[in-house]
């Protein structure tokens, strides 16, 4: 038998990576908040919510008893939805311990202090050795995950030795792992492409072309990586599986919850009508409220991210929202580059 492995949070993307871990031979305990999840899991070795038709092995014990998911464990992974992110740290923290390796799959921020999840980790964990932390992120449902679809994802550490070390954990035939050193960039790709995801489908549901998504998903990507350079990450990592990986995935997979959260709104549907229609989380709102303050914070300009702000909090009509897009003033395109490299020849 190979390592041991806490998955806390059994979604979809706990359930898939649940999966991929019991895949390369790991013994998996598997934390549900519901002791319902974790008696269908045992009775019919399935978790038909969030993952239907797909068995679950023997190899993966779930519980709902936090103790005891983690009572013998190699590695930690959390994946659960942002907003349950802290409060499920906290109750975590006790039977974590300086050498634990700790992972975490969420992609979004705090909604307290608007902080990273590794932030949140360590502010809730401080016991933990900050070198033993990383983050998985990158372009992957966890429905092609769980069919074993090829599927590629970067795992992001301050330490080489800790990534290296998930990398080999998660690493196999169909799930291909890379590493990075850059933490913020990698969390900042995976929490703020899920915005631009709603605004997609957004712009899908107002019956907009292809053009349109092809500006979003460009133009998103510009301020993704403006908001992202602001709070320390490297631009390089936005042009990798984290940044344009995951934002073309999200924007273009019928997998995707914030695509089609965002698709619905354009159709004409409230906020609270949407979310009451989905069974799964949608990030992207609460991503939405935190990357404008970010964004206000740290002085950076988010026009993309301004306009589903106004529609999603304040009322404002999608198609309004779009011809005040349309009419901003005339920029440059490469604003941040011409100030590093490119010059005009005269
Ligand atoms: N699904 C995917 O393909 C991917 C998801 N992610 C990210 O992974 C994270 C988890 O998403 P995902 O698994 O898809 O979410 P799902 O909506 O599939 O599942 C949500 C899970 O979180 C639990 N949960 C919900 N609210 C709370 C709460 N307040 N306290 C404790 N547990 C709670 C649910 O438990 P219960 O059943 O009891 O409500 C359920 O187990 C998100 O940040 C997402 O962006 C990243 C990559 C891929
Ligand atoms: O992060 C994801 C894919 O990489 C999941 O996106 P959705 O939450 O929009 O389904």
């Amino acid at each position: 038998m190979g390592s041991s492995v806490a998955v806390i949070g059994a979604g979809s993307w706990g359930t898939a990576l649940a999966l991929v871990l019991a895949d390369n031979g790991c013994k998996v305990t598997m934390w549900a908040r519901r002791q319902e999840v974790v008696d269908e899991i045992l009775a019919e070795r399935t978790n038909s919510r969030y993952l239907p038709d797909v068995t679950l092995p023997e190899t993966i014990s779930p519980t709902s008893d936090l103790e005891r998911a983690l009572a013998d464990h190699d590695y930690v992974l959390a994946a659960m939805p942002s907003v349950a992110f802290r409060d499920t740290m906290k109750q975590v923290s006790p039977f974590i311990h300086k050498d634990t390796r700790v992972i975490h799959a969420t992609k979004g921020f705090d909604k307290e202090k608007l902080n990273r999840m590794s932030q949140v980790i360590l502010e809730e964990i401080p016991q933990l050795d900050a070198r033993n932390l990383a983050v998985l992120t990158g372009p992957s449902h966890a429905e092609e995950v769980s069919r074993r679809f090829p599927t590629t994802v970067v795992v992001a550490s301050k330490s080489r030795a800790t990534a290296e070390a998930f990398q080999d954990l998660f690493m196999n035939t169909y799930f291909r792992v890379y590493t990075n050193p850059d933490v913020v960039g990698a969390e900042l790709g995976g929490a703020l492409k899920n915005i631009i995801a709603l605004g997609v489908g957004l712009s899908d549901g107002l019956q907009f072309g292809d053009n349109a998504k092809a500006a979003l998903m460009t133009r998103g990507l510009t301020e993704i990586s403006r908001l992202g350079i602001q709070m320390g990450a490297a631009q390089m990592t936005f042009a990798g599986l984290a940044g344009i990986g995951d934002l073309i995935v999200t924007c273009t997979s019928k997998h995707s919850r914030n695509w089609r959260a965002g698709y619905q709104l354009g159709q004409g549907k409230t906020v609270d009508e949407v979310l009451s229609s989905m069974n799964m989380v949608v990030e992207g709102i609460h991503a939405t409220k935190a990357a404008y303050a970010l964004s206000q914070k740290h002085e950076v300009i988010m026009p993309i991210t301004n306009a589903i702000f106004h529609v999603l909090f304040e009322g404002k009509n999608p198609r309004a929202a779009v011809e005040d897009l349309m009419g901003r003033g005339k920029t440059h395109e490469m604003e941040e580059v011409a100030r590093m490299s490119m010059r005009w020849e005269e």
